[in-house]
């Protein structure tokens, strides 16, 4: 026993402002924060995903909590996000903020480690947080100003997700948390198109994806929150592959944003990085209709729409 070592999650990671996170080769807002868990907070959190509340799909499975959506789009519990989903990635979601210095909008891409140059100690951290009063945050203008909502999907080396949108029942803001092994998300601008239907997880699957235009490479213990017209005007999907190709600084949006470790992995394999684990991601969202089940259950003549 060695009393004297912390475990890694006695020390909270110091994050900069989002601008410097911002995939700046994007139509609109993306972020890409690596390393945003640590390798001891990823394996306590497989460890506490429960065993048997899966939902068997026909190539991966899935968990949604705290309850699944109903048809139209409600979240109906009176249960919140047990404590394992909410920290510390909710709590680490919400301390996220945007700079009010202009400096720091241009900064970013070309020198991720140096990219805000007053935020380097605890101290510096602490009196950042002091100024957060007027600080925009990512869930600032969603209804519950939280995530209240949380998928885990599970992808087998070899399995995707059909490219789709994101349904209405969230307000748009996604944060996707990547563990045990990499993936590629696949960003196609969305067609006109009559053939839209709704999937198990209240999300539009559209017929046809040729025009990929953007690809975010996500690595294990990183944070992808996407916003706005990649949200509302554009499809996401990951391609049902064991080995992901064709990687590059040109292909890969968020290249200047991934580690030295991974851009050499990549450039070593010559653009091909196979898929060996099975990847969980947990999507953390803001349902924009919650409505306590006790209430509706145990109420008088309440009419669920
Ligand atoms: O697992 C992912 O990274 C994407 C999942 C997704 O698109 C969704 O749940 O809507
Ligand atoms: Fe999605």
């Amino acid at each position: 026993m060695d009393g004297e070592t912390n475990t890694p999650s006695d020390v909270e990671p110091i994050f900069k402002p989002l601008e410097a996170y911002k995939i700046t080769s994007l139509p609109s807002s993306a972020y890409y924060i690596p390393n945003f868990l640590t390798p001891h907070e990823s394996s306590s959190l497989l460890h506490s995903i429960s065993k048997n509340q899966w939902t068997q799909l026909s190539h991966r499975r899935l968990q949604p909590h705290p309850a699944p959506l109903t048809p139209s789009g409600h979240l109906l519990t009176s249960k919140s996000l047990a404590p394992y989903l909410e920290r510390p990635i909710v709590d680490r979601i919400l301390s996220l903020s945007f700079s009010d210095d202009p400096s720091d909008i241009s900064n970013n891409n070309n020198n991720n480690e140096n990219s805000n140059k007053n935020i380097n100690t605890r101290d510096d951290v602490v009196s950042y947080n002091i100024k957060e009063g007027r600080k925009r945050r990512i869930f600032t203008s969603s209804p519950h100003h939280r995530p209240n909502h949380v998928l885990i999907n599970e992808y087998p080396p070899g399995t995707g997700i059909p490219s789709h949108q994101d349904g209405a029942a969230y307000f748009p803001v996604v944060c996707t948390v990547t563990l045990s092994s990499h993936t590629v998300l696949e960003i196609t601008p969305k067609q006109v198109t009559d053939s839209t239907t709704t999937n198990e997880n209240n999300e539009n699957t559209a017929e046809c994806n040729d025009g990929v235009k953007y690809k975010i490479y996500q690595e294990p213990l990183s944070l992808l929150i996407t916003t706005d017209e990649i949200y509302t005007s554009h499809l996401h999907g990951i391609s049902a592959t064991t080995t992901d190709e064709n990687l590059s600084p040109s292909t890969i949006n968020n290249w200047n944003l991934l580690s030295d470790d991974t851009r050499n992995m990549i450039q070593a394999g010559e653009g091909k990085v196979e898929r060996t684990e099975t990847r969980v991601s947990l999507t953390y969202r803001d349902v924009l209709k919650v409505t306590d089940a006790g209430k509706v259950f145990g109420g008088r003549g309440f009419k669920f729409r």
